[in-house]
């Protein structure tokens, strides 16, 4: 076996009981694999091409550094946009053990136009030389009612597959792999990523080093403690401001500003990177709380809710029922960051939002445009908040005017933390 498959041995080793993904008009279809040939409708992600000449390929990137494989899976859609022909579809896929935590594979499948075929090719040849990502190319037969999977190695097809329709899976692929991955769930984890990223990112050693050298990040304050929460625009700043002047409270924010330098640069990393950067932003802001909150009450604007929510839902794509299961593990409060006395969580009518934003003076035609593509983004990031279990997390409605929103909020915060 060639090299470059033998470092793959185990991923081959249940190659045949693997479920494909593939994202076509925003939504997963699947398909499996057979080793015997038997009769059936092609699957849909195929039955799809009947009526067209294009080529299809998959990619998957398997390097087993994982800071490497999601820093280089990041940047190939990008890449393979700039290099591949025009004409050419680029779309999300993965690869998965249905039900086996940690053994999804993320790539990209690709379809062409056959003139284009050898162009596509020797750029797929190139790429799988890199040693990084694993290439299969699909053949249909005369009718396009049965496909082939065929596994390159080197240059060659060394494995062939019939292609067969798959179930859904009861949870979503990513939810597969996102422990500590998408959502990071204790302090060490976060560092051992951010640690291994230096060789990368060179300001993650300057980030590590905001952490105190004794962090006390679960260290419960004599004061109590509320977290503002809620998507952009729903009137946080407004409300904690307002907090902080009313109850004589310390105002503290997760990112706190000594991360503020980094905090573009890490937005453009992969996932795993990214959430890592605002993780630690919890934790700093931890230990600032637990030292303020000895003096007087905190006030905090976003913390781990926003971090685990927007992970969560931009991890899986799809409507709210693709998110974990309520009462799913991926909710649960890490163990060792402070749990506040209260979160209040801020929801907006979308169209009030999208005013506010307009008023901010921040919102432009096509992100206008992408608010309304992307509903479904929102939607599961306020379920996602509502979902996190540890501490107690209240819901308000932001629409009433800030002053009502503020007395409303301050009944909460009397009623929990006798203030
Ligand atoms: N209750 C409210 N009613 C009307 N407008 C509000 C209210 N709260 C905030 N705003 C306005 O909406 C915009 C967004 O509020 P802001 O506090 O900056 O939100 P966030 O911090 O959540 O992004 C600001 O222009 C603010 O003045
Ligand atoms: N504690 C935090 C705060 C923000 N984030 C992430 C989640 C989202 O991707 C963005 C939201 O940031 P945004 O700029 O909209 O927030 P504000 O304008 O500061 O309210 O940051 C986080 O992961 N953890």
């Amino acid at each position: 076996m060639a090299r470059h498959l033998k470092d793959l041995t185990s991923v081959f080793a249940r190659w045949a009981s693997r479920v494909f993904s593939v994202e076509l008009d925003g939504a997963p279809l699947y398909f499996g694999l057979q080793e015997i040939k038997r009769k059936g409708k092609a699957p849909q992600v195929f039955s799809k091409l009947q009526n067209e000449e294009e080529k299809c390929y998959s990619l998957l990137v398997c390097s087993s550094d994982r800071i490497k494989r999601e820093k280089f899976y990041w940047e190939l859609k990008d890449k393979l946009l700039r290099n591949l022909p025009p004409g050419s579809d680029v779309t999300n896929m993965s690869s998965f053990l249905p039900d086996v935590k940690n053994s999804l594979i993320k790539g990209y499948f690709l379809k062409g136009k056959p003139e284009n075929s050898s162009h596509i090719e020797r750029f797929l040849v190139d790429l799988e030389q890199q040693d990084q990502v694993l290439v299969c190319s699909y053949s249909g037969d005369e009718e396009k009612q049965h496909w082939t999977q065929h596994v390159w190695s080197n240059k060659e097809v060394t494995l062939k597959y019939h292609v067969v329709s798959a179930e859904t899976p009861t949870c979503h692929p990513s939810t597969l792999n996102m422990i500590n991955s998408d959502v990071f769930y204790c302090l060490d984890e976060v560092c051992e990523v951010l640690i291994k990223c230096g060789d990368i990112i060179p300001e993650a050693s300057s980030v590590l080093r905001m952490l105190p050298s004794r962090v006390n990040a679960r260290g419960k304050p004599d004061f109590p403690v509320v977290v503002i929460e809620g998507l952009d625009a729903t009137g946080k700043t407004t409300l904690t401001e307002s907090l902080r002047d009313t109850l004589g409270a310390t105002l503290l924010r997760s990112p706190p500003q000594c991360l503020s330098p980094w905090r573009a640069r890490f937005d453009q990393e992969p996932p795993l990177i990214r959430r890592a950067f605002y993780a630690l932003g919890n934790y700093i802001t931890a230990e600032q709380i637990y030292q303020e909150g000895m003096k007087a009450p905190v006030i905090v604007d976003r913390f781990w809710h926003s971090t685990a929510a927007y992970a969560i839902a931009t991890a899986v794509s799809g409507p709210v029922a693709n998110l974990p299961q309520e009462g799913s593990e991926l909710y649960l409060w890490p163990s060792d960051l402070l749990q506040p006395s209260l979160v209040v969580v801020l929801t907006l009518d979308p169209e009030e939002r999208k005013r506010r934003l307009r008023d901010r003076g921040q919102l432009k035609t096509d992100e206008e445009e992408e608010l309304d593509h992307n509903h479904l983004f929102r939607r599961r990031v306020e379920e996602a908040y509502r979902r996190i279990s540890g501490p107690d997390c209240v819901t308000v409605d932001a629409s009433p005017s800030a002053d009502l929103v503020l007395q409303q909020v301050l009944l909460l915060i009397r009623g929990k933390c006798h203030l």
